[in-house]
């Protein structure tokens, strides 16, 4: 078919890239167009490498982000990526009059929703920002696509819906949030669950993902955090000379090594999981349906510091110190839901993860933001 096609006579230039997915667009139009997506929050870390899918796939796509927590580099760096020149609007998200303006002029086909903040213990210490930003947010984008009549949806949710559990969990496994972050998201799939039941003509794909990781493999666009929370981008700092050592929260888990196991997810990985649940939507019948995205292995921190370690040549010096508040043992999840239903499965492994995180961070070692200033 013409997908199939196009995909193969794409080379590995932007231009020809660019002709590749006019290609698709023109035998998307004879199915009534390609459509056009708003990737809110797409200029973040997950929904920029998203956008690069979006556009493989043929897409038309457009960025919503306030850039709170985003560069407008991103914007040139998309450029080099895919040669297209994204639309990038930094309308907030509770700005109603803004966004119904927009969704007047572009006419949307669908949505995704990344636009959020995200820092679990920011949430704990501000918590009405949290629930004004991501929950009030989520609202005004709602009803501004309901009044537009644009009902497709993509939602960005997270593992940390989940109640304490050390299994791989499943969809169907108990939920509860133990921090405010957490509470918006779980507050959000209820809103849009009791969404659907008012009104059924609603197509709604909730994505639970596990630990993001890597980078786009030209190193070009990446994670880009000031101040890390997370352990491979707190590793890729330590990397490039910006910590002195990673420090490790506790060895003395029930795991094969004692530190703490997590599902990490190459960042490639999950922007295809959220074109398989969109096209998926667009395809399909309504419903609100909720995915965990993950690998369903289980990594420790000690194998993460040696993978990135051989992936980058560089060592990494950490310190065993005492393990941090609220974290389990072991995260993991079953993503057999999303292998079937969405005929996705993570393919990358940690060690491409890790080298294409070493590509962005080595060749932006503050990553979007200029070096600061020698002393
Ligand atoms: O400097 C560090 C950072 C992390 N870790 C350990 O590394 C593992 C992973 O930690 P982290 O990268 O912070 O991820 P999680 O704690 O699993 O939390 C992530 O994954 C959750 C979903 O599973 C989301 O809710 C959170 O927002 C997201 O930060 C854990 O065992 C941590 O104890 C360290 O040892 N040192």
């Amino acid at each position: 078919d013409c997908f199939h096609l196009c995909r193969a006579a794409c080379a590995s230039s932007s231009e020809s890239q660019r002709g590749c997915r006019t290609a698709l667009r023109a035998a998307m139009a004879g199915e009534g167009g390609a459509k056009h997506i708003l990737c809110t929050g797409g200029a973040g870390y997950i929904g920029s490498h998203t956008v690069v899918h979006l556009l493989k796939a043929g897409y038309r796509v457009s960025i919503l982000d306030n850039l709170s927590n985003a560069s407008l580099k991103v914007k040139e760096r998309l450029k080099q990526i895919t040669g297209e020149d994204v639309p990038l609007f930094t309308t907030d998200t509770i700005d109603t009059d803004a966004l119904l303006k927009l969704f007047k002029e572009q006419k949307f086909d669908g949505v995704i929703h990344y636009a959020a903040l995200k820092a679990v213990g920011e949430s704990v210490a501000m918590p009405l920002e949290y629930y004004t930003n991501n929950v009030s947010g989520t609202l005004t984008l709602l009803k501004v696509m309901r009044e537009a009549g644009c009902k497709v949806l993509v939602f960005s949710s997270s593992a940390t819906v989940y109640a304490p559990k050390e299994t791989p969990l499943t969809e169907q496994d108990a939920l509860g949030p133990s921090n405010p972050y957490g509470w918006t998201k779980f507050m959000i799939e209820q809103i849009l669950q009791d969404l659907y039941k008012s009104d059924p003509s609603w197509k709604i794909s909730i994505l639970r993902y596990f630990n993001p990781v890597g980078a786009h493999p030209s190193g070009r666009i990446g994670e880009s955090p000031s101040q890390p929370n997370n352990l491979l981008p707190y590793i890729q700092q330590v990397a490039v000379g910006r910590r002195p050592q990673l420090s490790v929260f506790g060895n003395d888990y029930n795991t094969p090594d004692g530190t703490g196991v997590r599902d990490y997810l190459h960042v490639e990985d999950l922007a295809e999981g959220h074109i398989a649940a969109l096209t998926k939507l667009f395809q399909g019948d309504p419903c609100c349906i909720t995915h965990n995205l993950g690998t369903g292995k289980g990594v420790s921190v000690l194998e993460m510091v040696d993978s990135f370690e051989k992936a980058s040549g560089v060592k990494i010096p950490y310190k065993i110190e005492a393990r941090r508040a609220g974290d389990l043992a072991t995260v993991v999840a079953d993503p057999s839901k999303a292998n079937k239903e969405l005929n996705w499965t993570a393919k990358r492994t940690i060690q491409e993860a890790c080298a294409n995180a070493w590509k962005w961070q080595s060749t932006n070692p503050y990553g979007y933001e200029d070096a600061p200033p020698q002393k």
